[in-house]
């Protein structure tokens, strides 16, 4: 092959890595406009090896707002596709628990037990920063409050940090408390009652919230069955509450016979394999997105299982760091996770009322609030007479 040759084929190279680049950039576009995106940000630092991405949903209400998870995914689209819908979720949980902050997200692509540095966090801070106050991050999945103290060097668009680098601390200790306050709303609605007391709990992941749920059940009075792919965090739990958590396979866990099934792992538990394994009367648990696709909400329905929106029940690390931008105070935040109890209630009546999926109930209930603001927000704020040109 001559030198001409080899340049032309380079040149055709070019062409078509060029054509799949277009295309993927149609891709990306049209994903966005299937979940209503307004901005998705690429970010790559080759020293620290920190791949990521952000994604901004919605800023009606305010800055988007959203944790930042860790996860080895297996492919840049996995992650993509579950940036956007984290993001798109948090538009609707900071609409329901009455924040005025959008829907973001950001995804590391790695593994947290071994591609963890600082330097990556102070990557991770300066990307953030570089969003100019439109996003604002801290800790979810495989992250935690202290990773985020190496961001918050570089960026002030750092929450969710240990109190005693002047933060709100673990997000996950509202988190739990909003949840068990999603399982008592959900014990009156079907027993009349909010006593947990007696009732059993099967819980999917004993992580950061996970662990704290149990306790809080065991608290309570519940049963509690648990499973975890990390069997040390069980065996612990096991030790420390005996009779009271009986441990079952992560695959099972999805399947034991109980009266709430919490998933508190990752989103997209019920889905087509699992929903007619189901053999819970109410799901109650933390994990983002636990609806594979919104007709898994209409078929839970149908079959007559009781879904607490996960993101109702599962927004109390949102409120608290929130309420950490405004200025932190512990029983606001208290207060305000409690309110889950209260709102839940109302979904599930709307959801009676309408007999609609109450995924449905909330989604119509979370809109019709941020149409209210986007409403108030035509009205001009102010106006600098300087701008006339005078
Ligand atoms: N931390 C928060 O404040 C917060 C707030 C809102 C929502 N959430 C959501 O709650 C869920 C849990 O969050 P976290 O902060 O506890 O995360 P975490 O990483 O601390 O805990 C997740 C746990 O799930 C386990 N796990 C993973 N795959 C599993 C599987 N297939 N079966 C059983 N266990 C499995 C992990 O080993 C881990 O112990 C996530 O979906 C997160 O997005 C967390």
């Amino acid at each position: 092959m001559g030198m001409r040759d080899m340049g032309s084929m380079k040149i055709d190279q070019g062409k078509n890595q060029e054509r799949e680049d277009q295309a993927m950039m149609r891709d990306i576009f049209d994903l966005m406009d299937q979940h209503g995106h307004e901005q998705v940000v690429f970010c790559r630092h080759r020293p620290t090896g920190l791949k990521a991405i952000i994604a901004i949903h919605n800023t009606t209400l305010g800055p988007a707002l959203g944790g930042c998870r860790m996860i080895p995914y297996s492919s840049t689209d996995e992650a993509l596709e579950d940036v956007l819908r984290l993001s798109k979720g948090m538009t609707y949980k900071c609409g329901l628990a009455d924040a005025d902050f959008g829907g973001g997200k950001m995804v590391i692509i790695g593994d947290p037990r071994t591609d963890k540095t600082p330097e990556l966090f102070r990557a991770v801070g300066r990307f953030v920063e570089g969003l100019n106050g439109r996003f604002l991050t801290g800790t979810d999945m495989g992250t935690y409050a202290e990773d985020f103290v190496h961001a918050a060097k570089e960026s002030k668009a750092i929450v969710g940090l240990p109190k005693e680098h002047g933060g709100s601390g673990d997000t996950s200790i509202p988190t739990a408390f909003g949840v068990l306050q999603g399982m008592k709303a959900t014990a009156k609605y079907l027993w009349g009652s909010p006593e947990l007391r007696g009732r059993k709990v099967a819980v999917q992941g004993v992580g950061k919230v996970g662990y704290r749920l149990v306790e809080l059940l065991v608290a309570e009075g519940a049963r509690v069955v648990i499973a975890d792919i990390n069997e040390e965090r069980c065996m612990e739990l096991a030790e420390k509450y005996g009779d009271n958590v009986e441990l079952t396979g992560v695959d099972t866990i999805h399947r034991v016979e109980c009266d709430i099934f919490a998933p508190c792992a990752r989103g997209g538990v019920v889905n087509d394999e699992t929903i007619d394994q189901l053999r819970c009367l109410a799901i109650v648990g933390s994990a983002n997105n636990q609806l594979e696709e919104t007709r898994h909400g209409d078929y839970l329905h149908e079959k007559g299982i009781l879904y607490a929106p996960d993101y109702l029940v599962n927004a109390g690390g949102l409120i608290q760091v929130a309420d950490e931008v405004e200025g932190y105070e512990e029983k606001r935040v208290l207060a305000k996770t409690k309110a889950i109890y209260d709102m839940l209630l109302a979904i599930y009546e709307r959801s009676h009322a309408e007999n609609i999926a109450t995924s449905r109930a909330a989604d119509q209930l979370v809109m019709e609030r941020i149409e209210k603001v986007a409403d108030l927000r035509r009205i001009l704020l102010g106006f600098h007479l300087s701008e006339r040109g005078r």
